[in-house]
C-alpha cells in the first residue's frame, strides 16, 4: 500500500464533490497546521495562490514546513484553521480519492514494490501498465532507462530482496522508478518532495529540467534542497519556520539579497570548491 494511503486520517471525506476535472487554481487561505505531538504550529497563517501550469519550488532550511505543506495539499492532513481551495472547492469537502487521482506525488519515503520493473512503473494504471511505449518514454525522462537496459531481464526483472532471484536496486535507481511512475500518471498536479535526493546534483538538475519540459501545462510543486534545481521554477518560495518569507524568480531573489541569495551563494561556493578539489 502506498505510504500516503497509510497516512490517511480516518476523518477525511469520501463523500462530497469530486475533484474538478481540470485543476485551474490552488489557493491556501490563512492556513495554519500543528502536529498533535508538537506544541506549536508548523505552518502559520500561510497564504499562497498557485496558478494553473505554474512550476513552483519550495525551499528553506530543514524543518521549515515544506513537506507538511505538500502533505496538506495532497489532503493527508487538514489545516487547524484556514482552508485549501482547488478551483474554489475546499479540499476538506472533496472526495479525496478523486483529488489524489489527479496528483502525481513522489515523496522522500516513496514506495518500492516487490514487482517487475514494468509493474513498478505502471502500478495502478491499467491503461498504461502494458503500454511499452508510454513506459519507455517515462523511463527516458526519469533516466531510469539507463540502468534498466542492464538488468538481467530488462523490464521484466523482478525487483526486491523478498524474492529468490529478485534484483535489488540502489536508492537512486528506485527513486528514478518513482519519478517515472509519477510522470506516467498524467496528473494535473505533480508534487515532488526531494524526488531526486539520492541522485547527484547534475543528474537531479537534468531529471528536473526534462520533467519540466515534458510536463508543460501541468502544475509542479518541487521541494528540493538543491537550489540549482529550484532555479528552474517559475517561482521560488522560501519557507522559514512555517511562513513564506521570500518569493520570486531566481533572479529576483538573488537581487533582493535575502536568505535565498545567501543559501544559493553558499551552495554555489561549495560546488565550486568540490569541483576544484576533484581536479587537484
Ligand atoms: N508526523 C509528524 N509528527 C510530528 N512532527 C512532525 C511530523 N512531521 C514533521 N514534523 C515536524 O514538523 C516540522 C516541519 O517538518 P517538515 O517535514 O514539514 O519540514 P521540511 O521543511 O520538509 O524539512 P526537511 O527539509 O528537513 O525535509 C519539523 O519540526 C518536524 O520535526
Amino acid at each position: 500500500m502506498p505510504a500516503f494511503l497509510k497516512l490517511k486520517s480516518e476523518e477525511f471525506h469520501e463523500a462530497g464533490p469530486a475533484a474538478p476535472s481540470l485543476t485551474r487554481d490552488i489557493l491556501f487561505e490563512h492556513v495554519s497546521f500543528t502536529y498533535p505531538s508538537m506544541g506549536h504550529p508548523v505552518l502559520h497563517d500561510l497564504n499562497l495562490r498557485i496558478q494553473p501550469g505554474e512550476h513552483i519550488a519550495l525551499v528553506g532550511e530543514n524543518g521549515a514546513g515544506k513537506s507538511t505543506l505538500a502533505k496538506l495539499l495532497l489532503g493527508l492532513y487538514q489545516p487547524d484553521s484556514g482552508r485549501i481551495l482547488v478551483d474554489g472547492i475546499d479540499l476538506h469537502d472533496m472526495q479525496l480519492n478523486s483529488w489524489r487521482a489527479k496528483v502525481g506525488a513522489v515523496f522522500q519515503d516513496f514506495m518500492r514494490y516487490p514487482l517487475s520493473v514494468q509493474d513498478n512503473i505502471g502500478l495502478g494504471l491499467l491503461d498504461k501498465k502494458d503500454d511499452p511505449a508510454a513506459i519507455q518514454q517515462a523511463d527516458e525522462m526519469s533516466r531510469a532507462s539507463e540502468f534498466i537496459e542492464h538488468l538481467p531481464q530488462s523490464y521484466q526483472t523482478l525487483l526486491g530482496k523478498e524474492f529468490e532471484g529478485g534484483h535489488d536496486l540502489s536508492y537512486g535507481q528506485w527513486q528514478k522508478l518513482a519519478i517515472a511512475r509519477a510522470y506516467l500518471r498524467e496528473a494535473h498536479l505533480l508534487l515532488l518532495d526531494e524526488p531526486a535526493s539520492a541522485l547527484d546534483a547534475r543528474t537531479e538538475y537534468e531529471v528536473y529540467r526534462q520533467f519540466r519540459d515534458v510536463a508543460r501545462g501541468k502544475t509542479i510543486v518541487l521541494i528540493s534542497h538543491r537550489l540549482g534545481s529550484a532555479r528552474l521554477a517559475d517561482r521560488i518560495l522560501f519557507l522559514h519556520q512555517g511562513s513564506i518569507t521570500e518569493e520570486g524568480t531566481h533572479d529576483e531573489l538573488l537581487a533582493s539579497n535575502g536568505s535565498y541569495a545567501q543559501l544559493y551563494t553558499m551552495q554555489a561556493e561549495w560546488y565550486q570548491e568540490k569541483a576544484g578539489t576533484a581536479h587537484e
